[in-house]
């Protein structure tokens, strides 16, 4: 069995005390998996990247990176993560700054950190985009960049967070292609785009009320109608298509 890349045990988690957000949840993300993360609205899926990137302080458990603890605060470039909203990730004055700052915390030199803001750059299709001011630039774009600044780090955990939303279809495909073909990194994507989950992930994970309702294969989960309508979401108009012909075809 591959090695784990993300580890969480035990974790619960609150904002507000009495209103749990996350309780005893266990995960292990190993090497190379790309897992799918659906669940509600207010699930607690933006939650649980946050404890992972160290950004929240969990209530109680572990969450372990790498065969390391998670220290909130501590930068730890094997994580990558694209918000849902990328307004909070981009700040610096441009684009090629933007993609140079996680490079260059990690005490890269400045010819290595020129080498991977091109190839991540070529790689998400933004190059053309490296002296503007990331403020200016549309939805889709920012995402891209977003992603380059990950790609940017070399982190082994991506963390994506809602990465189709509002994508037309043309970055939503090259945002697909490049995922597939970044084999070398394990991923966790939130999302309410489900067809974009069954075209990437092998594992797709439900969280509900504070707790993994489901873990298994995305066709599988994603065309249990019950356990999908139970928590408030749909099966995906691909599998629909695919149990009617089974049903048509059973007679
Ligand atoms: N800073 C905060 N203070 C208090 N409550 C918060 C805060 N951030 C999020 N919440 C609440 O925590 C719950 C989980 O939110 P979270 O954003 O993690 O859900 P989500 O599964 O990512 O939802 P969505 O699918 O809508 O993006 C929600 O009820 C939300 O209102």
């Amino acid at each position: 069995m591959t090695s784990a890349v993300l580890e969480v045990k035990d974790l619960s988690f609150c904002y507000e005390e009495g209103r749990p957000i996350l309780q005893d949840l266990h995960l292990t993300i190993r090497e190379g998996e790309r897992v799918g993360l659906i669940g509600p609205n207010g699930a607690g899926k933006t939650t649980l990247f946050l404890l992972a990137g160290g950004i929240l302080k969990a209530v109680s458990g572990q969450i372990r990176l790498c065969n390391q603890p998670v220290v909130p605060g501590i930068f730890r470039p094997e994580l990558g993560m694209v918000f849902q909203n990328v307004n909070d990730q981009l700040f610096c004055p441009s684009v090629r700054e933007d993609l140079a700052f996680g490079p260059t915390n990690m005490g890269l030199s400045p010819q290595e950190v020129e080498r991977r803001v091109r190839s991540a750059s070529i790689e998400t299709g933004v190059e053309k985009l490296l002296e503007r001011p990331p403020h200016q630039l549309s939805g889709g774009e920012k995402r891209m960049v977003a992603m380059a600044g990950i790609l940017a780090m070399g982190s082994r955990l991506l963390l994506l967070d809602e990465p189709s939303a509002n994508l037309d279809m043309r970055y939503r495909r090259r945002l697909i292609n490049l995922l597939q073909k970044r084999q070398d990194c394990s991923m966790l994507i939130a999302s309410h785009d489900l067809e974009v989950l069954l075209e990437l992930c092998d594992r797709v994970i439900l969280l509900a009320e504070g707790t993994i309702q489901a873990d298994g294969l995305p066709k599988k989960i994603m065309a249990h109608t019950d356990l999908m309508h139970q928590y408030g979401l749909e099966v995906p108009h691909s599998l629909r298509r695919s149990l009617r012909k089974f049903y048509i075809r059973r007679g």
